[in-house]
């Protein structure tokens, strides 16, 4: 055995306590193996971080986006979802080659590595492209094809389905584990209710979970209860879509009766408030989610309606938004705004992650305490919610191995990425236009 120890910090309890603590790694299991004051590096350790004037917490988990649509960050702004995806996003996605799709999604991860995010969902395409990815800058993703077959014909409509399952089932289990999939009907009004039907029965045969969005706008309220008449917690649950380890994106839209559904099937939400404020969507019900006791998780959507993936922006936006639509201040406290986009979102995505304790996986950051903007520290749970920003972060380690040292990224060349991206996203644009 060979470990890596996290020396002379503060660390973040799953209690959300702080103590004095270092953490000792096991690296080829990937998972903490002790956190206790005064560990001693010893004849099986590899390497140490310093944590000195630092605090430990779990690897931010991003329950919910696009990777690779960090290419079309800035091409389209200050408009609706429908009007925005339909006229700006969907033609530029119609030419993504797979190589673009590499090239996005590499600098998504760049960013999240930078921002100390160890763990994500991903709905996109190109899927075995995103995998190899995820496979080479070493974070822990739930990956999916997002499939759509509104206004496309039998044939293609049962493709997209067909490659939906065909992703799911390549990928799962790979890159060591920390690549799995999810079966992602892109939203329950874009996607025809056989193939709904479809992929709930796949995930059966997989044995992989189920991802959409969900009650994202009024507008897709609406569009559901004109096909069905029905609201479309019951629609989804009708087609066997709602199970313990399905997680929906957004949930802005949700009546009492269907909060009370999302609870009794153990459905998870992803609260993505930045997304939600920029398109106008709406402000999600946080609070009364979390009174029902649904599982909640934090993420960032794509970079497009965000416009970045610093997950520690999200936490801050959800505790904002979620006071601002409870009309009250002491609604979504720092607490469980740190909750969710740790242990929430991990839960969320079935990753024993987002918790330093003994067993589970060691994906972790270190953030440095020693900045203007975080003196004093009162509280530094109240830090983490209110006042840390991704920048903040010192080293990111996910499954046992280092992905950033004193803000260098090991895994990826992030001068080469950040170019490759530039030119894929220029060239797409010039595709379209
Ligand atoms: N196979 C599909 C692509 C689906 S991937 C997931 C899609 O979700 C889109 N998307 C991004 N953000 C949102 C959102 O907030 N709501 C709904 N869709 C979104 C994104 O642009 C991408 O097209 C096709 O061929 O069109
Ligand atoms: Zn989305």
């Amino acid at each position: 055995m060979t470990t890596l120890l996290i020396a002379g910090g503060r660390v973040l309890r799953p209690d959300l306590t702080v103590e004095r603590a270092d953490v000792l790694v096991d690296r080829e299991a990937g998972e903490i193996l002790a956190v206790e004051p005064n560990l001693a590096a010893d004849r099986d350790t590899e390497e140490t971080l310093s944590a000195e004037g630092g605090l430990v917490v779990p690897g931010l988990v991003n329950a919910h986006g696009h990777g690779a649509m960090t290419l079309l960050r800035g091409y389209a702004d200050d408009k609706p979802l429908d009007a925005w995806l339909q006229e700006d996003i969907w033609p530029v996605e119609g030419v993504l080659t797979p190589e673009d799709v590499r090239a996005g999604t590499d600098l998504a991860l760049l960013e999240l590595i930078r921002s100390g995010t160890t763990g994500f969902a991903d709905m996109y395409f190109h899927v075995g492209e995103v995998a190899e990815a995820v496979d080479a800058a070493g974070l822990r993703g739930r990956l999916g094809h997002g499939v759509v077959t509104i206004g496309k014909d039998e044939e293609a409509a049962q493709a997209d389905v067909d490659e939906g399952i065909e992703m799911a089932r390549e990928y799962d289990e790979t890159a060591d584990g920390r690549v799995t999939t999810a079966l992602m009907p892109h939203a329950p009004h874009t996607v025809g209710s056989e193939y709904l039907d479809q992929l709930a029965t796949a995930a059966d045969d997989l044995g992989v979970p189920i991802h959409f969005h969900l009650n994202e706008t009024q507008e897709y309220v609406d569009a559901i209860d004109a096909e069905t008449g029905q609201r479309p917690v019951d629609y989804a649950d009708d087609h066997g879509l709602l199970r313990e380890d399905t997680w929906v994106a957004h949930g802005v839209h949700l009546t009492a009766e269907e909060i009370g559904t999302l609870a009794e099937t153990d459905t998870s939400v992803v609260h993505c408030p930045a997304s939600n404020m920029k398109l106008a969507s709406g402000m999600a019900p946080v609070q009364t989610l979390l009174d029902a006791g649904v599982g909640v998780g934090l993420g960032t959507d794509g970079a497009a309606s965000n416009n970045d993936l610093d997950a520690f922006d999200e936490v801050r936006d959800a505790a904002m938004l979620g006071k601002l639509a409870a009309d009250d201040a002491a609604a979504v406290p720092a607490e469980a705004v740190v909750e969710m986009a740790t242990a929430g979102s991990a839960d969320a995505l079935g990753f024993d992650s987002g918790r330093i304790d003994v067993g589970a996986n060691a994906d972790l950051a270190v953030l440095d305490l020693d900045a203007a903007h975080l003196t004093p520290a009162h509280d530094l749970v109240s830090h983490l919610a209110y006042a840390v920003r991704g920048s903040d972060v010192r080293h990111t380690v996910c499954d046992g191995d280092v992905l950033m040292r004193d803000r260098e990224v090991l895994t990826l060349d992030a001068e080469a990425v950040r170019r490759r991206a530039r030119e894929a996203a220029s060239a797409a644009v010039d595709r379209v236009e």
